[in-house]
């Protein structure tokens, strides 16, 4: 759907959706806690598309616990994008949301972490001669970038470490992987398992795209002693509530 056709016939940005993809429901309700008529109001409720539901907030979010893993992620996020297209009320934004690994000392345990730049760390071949992406290899892309406009306004709200949040479909779990990734991406603050997928899933659709993670764990030797899983979620719950309002006037006045 051309976005700009249907922005002619009436829907403007500023009234666009926000859809909100998370991996698992438990990071989909820490999101809802922090908005307003979740699932309270005539206007919200719970929308049925293939292989899941919407959480359809009344303040025009639509949250998705989409799956874990950059696949997963990117069908149903996908798939979301096209019924909302076909149904004419398509989205001005898609946030890919939850918890991740953090880099230490700069991305600390309970932190937030926004995306200026959403990166595949795994996706190439192996050689001899070290890793190779796999635009190297002559295909596809492995950065999106969110504009810089959300992402100033979304760390400016919620107090965000801003930079780059890589994607992996294997944890990180051991100190050489973490000292690796860091060397080939100087920029990373954390990683998760999902925004690459999301933001392929946007760009096909020509929507922009935010990742924000909330640092359960640091990235390095897997010590699952160390998780701080509630206190993400807390801090997801909290960054929500200041990121929702700072959206709004992004959609306003920055689009
Ligand atoms: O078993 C482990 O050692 C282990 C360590 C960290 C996370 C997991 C998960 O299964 C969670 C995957 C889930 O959470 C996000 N996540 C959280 N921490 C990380 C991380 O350090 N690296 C990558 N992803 C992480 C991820 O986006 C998934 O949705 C297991």
């Amino acid at each position: 759907m051309d976005l700009q056709a249907e922005e002619g016939e009436g829907l403007t940005t500023a009234s666009l959706p926000v859809l909100v993809a998370t991996a698992v429901p438990v990071e989909r309700d820490a999101v809802a806690r922090a908005l307003p008529g979740a699932g309270t109001d005539a206007s919200a409720g719970e929308i049925r598309l293939p292989g899941g539901s919407l959480c359809r907030t009344a303040t025009g979010f639509d949250l998705l616990a989409a799956g874990v893993g950059p696949a997963l992620a990117a069908a149903r996020v996908a798939g979301a994008l096209t019924a909302a297209a076909l149904a004419g009320r398509p989205y001005g934004l898609v946030v890919s949301a939850g918890i991740g690994g953090g880099f230490q000392p700069d991305a600390p345990l309970g932190s937030l972490v926004v995306a200026d730049a959403i990166t595949v760390a795994d996706l190439g071949a192996e050689t001899a001669d070290g890793f190779l992406p796999v635009t190297d290899l002559g295909f596809g892309t492995v950065t999106h970038h969110p504009p810089e406009s959300v992402v100033r306004v979304v760390s400016e709200a919620t107090g965000a470490r801003t930079g780059t949040i890589l994607t992996v479909s294997t944890v990180t779990g051991t100190a050489a992987r973490a000292t690796a990734l860091r060397t080939r991406h100087p920029g990373a603050l954390a990683e998760g398992m999902e925004g690459f997928g999301v933001a392929e899933a946007a760009a096909a659709h020509g929507v922009p795209v935010l990742e924000i993670r909330a640092v359960s764990n640091p990235v390095g030797p897997r010590d699952r002693a160390a998780w701080r899983i509630g206190d993400a979620l807390a801090a997801l719950t909290e960054g929500f509530g200041k990121l929702a309002p700072a959206l709004e006037s992004w959609k306003a006045h920055d689009h």
